[in-house]
């Protein structure tokens, strides 16, 4: 069931998250595979004279924000709304949030917002909207909000708020994970250890295909000095970071920047009778003798990988080893996807060492080879054979696996 969360997190300036915990979802962005459900995040700062609510919630739970709100505040209280960016799992409540409001606040949030938000609700809806302009300070209720643009993270309309007096930073999309932690910040470590790899598979996938901005706006944000200077980052999906604020933003970095977890393979594969599976025992084996840590996804007749998992285990890999049996002259299906949004949205300088099986005419291989020259992922080398693994194919594979071990060490 839905759950919504609703904590103060400060006494001065006072300060709320409202939280939507959505264990319903399936598949975020009606794509990726999220057992571990997500939270959309809001934030609600009572100051003198002004009552300001950063984002709000998505259209499904309208019902659920409102009357949380409710309990802290009277909406029509409400002065300023700070749209960070209007994908609608954080904007969805926004019109039904305006007629209680009685469209009161002012709307505040980039150029593009604006025009998106137009597109999504009606020209009511920006009827008072500020445009804001990248570095913009506004004063509110005796504080000072300073307005900073991160475009494609990760869409084009995104900011985030720095609140200079206090060291706030409300960072939207950036600096979130996928999961419903059991708090609502880093205070406990074993939530942030079971958290931080829905955070890695978050990355890739919603901002893996802008994976240079990450980089770049962080070191935006590094050079304006906030985040060294911040005393807590404030998400819109996730856990807030208040113990160490820096860290997620280095988790971002490393993620971005593919940074590896010593030993650590990738193989994945597909097999529909065996023949790809038999080789890739052959792989494994020789992995493992040579003290490497493999990471393994199959696809078989009984079972199915979400690709946003795969996708997750990408970053932090060492290499990667492809297996594919050849379908109707083609890369199998299930291969064909998961390497077409890896190569998307977790394209990066590591090996891959590719295995293959055909009944009549491998193809697999030479396709894959083609997509990977495409890419920043190095090909190492391509053993393909027909049918059942001979003794002279182990022996192949063996010294195929030797090679991308002897590129990684
Ligand atoms: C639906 C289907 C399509 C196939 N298409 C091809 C093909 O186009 N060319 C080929 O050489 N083999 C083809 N094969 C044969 C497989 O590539 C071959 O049996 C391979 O060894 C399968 O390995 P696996 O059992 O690990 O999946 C096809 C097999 C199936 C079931």
């Amino acid at each position: 069931m839905p759950d919504v969360k609703v904590e103060k997190i400060r006494d001065d300036p006072e300060l709320y998250i409202i939280r939507v915990d959505d264990d319903r979802i399936r598949y975020f962005e009606a794509t990726w595979s999220i057992p571990e459900g997500i939270t959309y995040n809001a934030y609600l700062m009572k100051l003198d004279g002004a009552t300001v609510l950063f984002d709000l919630s998505k259209r499904e739970y309208t019902d659920l924000f409102m009357e949380a709100l409710g309990k802290l505040v009277d909406p029509k209280e409400i002065t300023h709304v700070v749209i960070h960016h209007t994908e609608p799992d954080h904007t969805g409540a926004l019109p039904a949030f305006l007629e209680a409001n009685g469209y009161k606040a002012k709307l505040i949030g980039t150029s593009f917002a604006k025009r998106f938000l137009e597109g999504f609700y009606g020209e009511k809806v920006v009827e008072n909207f500020h445009t804001i302009k990248d570095g913009e300070e506004m004063s509110i209720g005796g504080k000072t909000f300073r307005f900073i643009t991160v475009p494609w993270l990760h869409w084009p309309d995104t900011m985030i708020t720095y609140v200079v007096e206090e060291g706030l930073i409300f960072s939207c999309d950036a600096g979130g994970g996928y999961g419903i932690p059991e708090r609502i910040d880093d205070s406990d470590e074993e939530v942030v250890q079971r958290y931080l790899p829905h955070v890695t598979k978050y990355i890739v996938t919603i901002i893996g295909h802008y994976h240079k901005y990450i980089v770049q706006n962080i070191k935006k944000l590094r050079n304006l000095g906030i985040i060294d200077d911040a005393r807590m980052i404030l998400p819109g999906h996730g856990l807030i970071w208040r113990k160490n604020p820096a860290r997620i933003f280095e988790h971002y970095e490393a993620v971005g920047a593919g940074k590896a977890t010593k030993g650590k393979v990738l193989v994945l594969y597909d097999s529909m009778y065996g023949f790809v599976e038999r080789r890739m025992e052959i792989v494994l084996d020789e992995l493992r003798k040579n003290g490497l840590n493999p990471v393994v996804y199959r696809f078989t007749d009984k079972e199915a990988p979400a690709v946003s998992d795969i996708l997750g285990e990408v970053p932090d890999s060492e290499a990667i080893i492809i297996g594919a049996s050849t379908f109707e002259a083609d890369i199998h299906p299930r291969i064909r996807y998961t390497l077409f949004e890896l190569l998307d949205k977790a394209n990066y300088e590591k090996p891959v060492l590719i295995v293959g099986a055909y009944g009549w005419g491998g193809v697999a291989g030479r396709k894959i080879e083609t997509l990977i020259a495409r890419s920043k992922f190095d090909h190492v080398d391509t053993v393909e054979g027909r049918g059942m693994l001979r003794k002279e194919d182990e022996e192949r594979l063996r010294e195929a696996v030797r090679k991308l071990i002897s590129w990684i060490s």
